[in-house]
């Protein structure tokens, strides 16, 4: 056999590096294939790679002298990408018309990098060796490294163990082939401790069983088993014990009776906890056992295939989705599910892991580096069937996927905005399905007209879910004109009917949630004089007034500073606050009913790690009666003592300049409505609005979806908008403020009039000014996708360098703020 060699992706922060590089593949190294990480030579030092493809030829522009080899394989689990992934990458790269490095880049966990270590370890043969060695100094270093485990060491282990530096040593060593480097990812060694752990020795209906015939008498005992069954494996003593609230006495009890076994091990983070009641399914309501049973064929066919759950807020979504995870384990295969808000991780992950145990991994943003390194190597170890994760979760080394859930398919936070590659997570799913032969399972009370459109095209399959579960009825949705009480002069926060229906479910202890949507609608400073608001010096946004801290912030480029305390224009001290925030109405409430327990829940209050869980945990277990929130209390939430929901103001989002603004309304609202009378007892809803005909408001009333989506997909295809049209947002900043305008003119030029293209702009973005950089965009129109994609890299690839600098393209965009 010849040379190989094999084209790799460098994970190095060169910005002009966008396409593979070729390598050579040492004879030891004749076993590396596609996906697999190694260690390269780049320029004087090291990068790690990534495998996507072997070639047996050099490219023939290439000096094969000139190219070099390989140093190593970096080995440990999650090292390197399967293939489904990789292929993933491949397509984004592909779709969202980015390079190929770029793709791969976004794909790799990001704590790859950090802990990548590199131990010496020593050559098969070097006993008989040993005798060349005449310095003291390099036999040390050799028996030091045999009594290392798998005699292997870091260079700083080495020096400890020997007590002296050791580079020189281990250089010549290495030198004369006595020991090599090797390279592994390894999860942080801080906080991995030996710790006494305890494990259940029977299957978990037998401890199911063991815990109720213990309920009555030995509480504690009952609470243990369940804490055990839910995780699964061996779990430290001290957490068992601290999750189930019990003393660790009743642990000497149950080991006694042969039930569960103590040992020591190696304790791993775990960024969840444990759940201690039984949970047991309930029975099927005739839809969603339609839907199982569709499910269940979809996933035997082991094919590629999509389907749209559409089912009510209520409707027991999530029943269904644990059924066909059951399902696609039954098949041997495992499951991805995709939440789109911290919160509502928090919400799933509890409800899973009470059905399947340990066997879920959980993946999101708030999770520490080691954390998610943990979760990430667990998962590549096969040690986890089900994932639940935000957005990136979708790229996990998670092997024989069967099944992928996209849980509130319509939101918004499924599209990455920054850095490129801009995927649509949901996008991302159908493609990574496709590697597998997945089934996809897309869920929404109000999904994505695109989807929807879909659905009704039979591209994807239909699973409704017309009714709540138990049939509990939707509840009664109440519209206020606030222009009422604007004309009579008495505007205020909250209807009278508002105020009145908290003080019922007080009396009742009943829980109310009140809505606001942070959107375009925050606190901040006017001069009552002069009309002067404060601005943000970098963004074209006033400054969000923050009460208790008495400071100013920009929610875009997070700039700062003390609110002052007279107008900078008129020198006037009638500076005041105005709008309404979350802060605002939590004073006002706790104003009205003092004795209220209170709980706000917005970016500021969810910032510390854990935040949305400790709280959620709170109101579900009945310790608060009122909870406030933006966005993040809004979807998903399922809260059985909330009769009541509160929207504050249900106009704001219906009046921003994007053609998805009357959707994003109907949707939030509807789904705002959704949390209320999902338990026992009926529940309301309250509107408020200065615009109560609105279509948007008066159908989310309605819960009525489909009279919504009637009247938008018509209004869509006569303005060539998704699903009739694909879209490519090209964005211009630069601090210079004529720049972008001229270099789109330019690139509108060079695209020209082709046929089927649609060119709209070039013009100022509604966001006009944001971290400092002035913003400008053109937007293109093309029934086809392939076109668009084609036309777009030839406008691209006609400008020059200058040209293009600042220039972003965002396709299939999502906001066109
Ligand atoms: N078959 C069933 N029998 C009894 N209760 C059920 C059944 N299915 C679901 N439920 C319950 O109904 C409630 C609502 O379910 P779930 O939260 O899954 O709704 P959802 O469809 O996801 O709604 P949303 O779109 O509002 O998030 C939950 O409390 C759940 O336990
Ligand atoms: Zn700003």
């Amino acid at each position: 056999m010849g040379a190989v060699y094999a084209s790799l992706i460098v994970n190095v922060e060169v910005p002009d590096l966008k396409q593979p590089l070729t390598y050579r593949v040492p004879e030891d190294l004749d076993e590396l294939t596609v996906g697999d990480c190694v260690v390269v030579p780049f320029g004087r030092q090291e990068a790690i790679g990534y495998v996507i493809s072997r070639e047996d030829e050099p490219p023939k522009d290439l000096d094969p002298a000139v190219i070099k080899p390989i140093k190593a394989k970096v080995l440990g689990d999650g090292a390197s990408l399967p293939r489904a992934v990789l292929q993933t990458a491949q397509w984004m790269a592909r779709e969202y018309l980015t390079d190929l490095a770029t793709a791969v880049r976004s794909v790799i966990p990001d704590a790859q990098a950090a802990h990548l270590t590199r131990r010496v370890q020593l050559l098969s043969g070097w006993e008989e060796r040993l005798p060349e060695l005449t310095t003291a100094s390099h036999r040390l270093v050799i028996e030091t490294l045999a009594g290392c485990p798998s005699e292997a060491a870091t260079l700083e282990e080495l020096a400890e163990l020997v007590a002296s530096r050791v580079d020189s040593p281990v250089k010549l060593l290495r030198e004369r082939g006595l020991l090599r480097d090797i390279w592994t990812v390894e999860p942080p060694r801080t906080g991995a401790r030996r710790v006494k752990a305890a494990r259940l020795l029977v299957v978990w209906d037998d401890a199911e069983e063991a815990a109720k015939v213990r309920e009555a008498k030995a509480p504690a005992q009952a609470k243990l088993l369940r804490a055990l069954a839910s995780a699964g494996g061996a779990i430290a003593v001290s957490k068992l014990v601290a999750e189930a609230g019990v003393s660790p006495a009743a642990l000497k009890k149950l080991e006694a009776d042969g039930l569960i076994q103590t040992e020591t091990i190696t304790e791993r983070r775990r960024p969840y906890s444990l759940s201690t009641s039984a949970v047991v399914a309930p029975e099927l309501m005739p839809e969603q056992k339609v839907a199982l049973d569709e499910i269940k064929r979809r996933l035997d066919s082991r094919a590629h295939n999509v389907a749209l759950l559409y089912g009510v807020t209520g409707s027991g979504k999530t029943e269904v989705y644990l059924r066909a995870i059951a399902e696609t384990r039954r098949r041997g295969r495992t499951a991805l599910v995709l939440v789109p808000e911290i919160a509502l991780t928090a919400q799933v992950v509890d409800s899973f892991r009470s059905r399947i145990g340990d066997r879920v991994a959980v993946l999101h943003s708030q999770l520490s580096v080691g954390e998610r390194r943990d979760e990430w190597q667990r998962i590549a170890r096969g040690e986890a069937d089900v994932v639940v994760g935000a957005r990136s979760a979708i790229f996990c080394p998670l092997p024989n996927v069967g099944l992928i859930v996209v849980d509130e398919e319509h939101e918004g936070s499924y599209k990455q905005d920054q850095p490129a590659p801009r995927y649509h997570a949901r996008e991302v799913a159908i493609a990574r399905a496709r590697a597998t032969g997945a089934t996809v399972i897309l869920g929404s009370a109000t999904p994505s007209v695109e989807t929807f459109w879909r659905a009704e095209k039979g591209e994807y399959g239909f699973l409704p879910l017309r009714e709540r579960a138990l049939s509990r009825p939707l509840p009664s949705v109440e519209i206020i004109d606030l222009r009422e009480g604007f004309k009579k002069g008495q505007p205020a926060l909250f209807a009278p009917q508002l105020l009145e229906g908290i003080t019922e479910r007080l009396a009742k202890r009943e829980q109310t949630i009140l809505f606001l949507n942070r959107r375009g609608f925050s606190m901040f400073l006017l001069c009552r004089d002069c009309g002067y608001t404060t601005r943000c010096p970098n963004c074209e946004v006033s400054l969000t007034y923050h009460q208790r801290s008495a400071r100013l912030v920009c929610h875009h480029c997070n700039y700062e500073r003390p609110a002052p305390d007279m107008c900078p224009t008129c020198n006037g001290n009638r500076l005041r606050p105005f709008g309404i925030g979350t802060e605002k109405i939590e004073t006002e409430i706790k104003l009205a009913f003092p004795t209220a327990r209170v709980i706000r829940m917005d970016r500021d209050t969810t910032m510390e790690k854990n935040a949305h869980m400790k709280m959620l945990r709170q109101f579900r277990s009945g310790e608060a009666d009122i909870l406030i929130g933006t966005q993040m209390v809004a979807k998903g939430l399922d809260f059985a003592g909330v009769t009541l929901v509160g929207v504050i103001s249900a106009d704001t989002a219906l009046n921003l300049p994007d053609f998805r603004a009357s959707e994003r309304a109907f949707q939030l609202l509807t789904q705002v409505a959704g949390r209320a009378g999902r338990g026992r007892k009926p529940g309301h809803v309250i509107l408020q609005s200065f615009n109560p005909e609105h279509e948007s408001i008066a159908a989310a009333a309605e819960h009525d979806y489909e009279l919504f989506y009637k009247r938008e997909i018509v209004f869509r295809e006569e303005l060539g908008y998704p699903p009739f049209a694909r879209l490519a947002n090209i964005i211009a900043q630069d601090e210079d403020e004529r720049l972008p305008e001229t270099r789109l003119r330019v690139l509108a030029e060079r695209l020209g009039d082709a046929e089927g293209l649609r060119v709209l702009g070039p013009a100022p973005c509604p966001l006009s000014r944001l971290r400092g950089k002035f913003r400008w965009h053109l937007l293109l129109k093309c029934a086809d996708g392939d076109a668009l994609r084609a036309h777009v890299r030839r406008g691209m690839l006609s400008l020059n360098s200058s040209e293009r600098f600042g220039l972003t393209v965002d396709l299939d965009p999502m906001s066109l703020l």
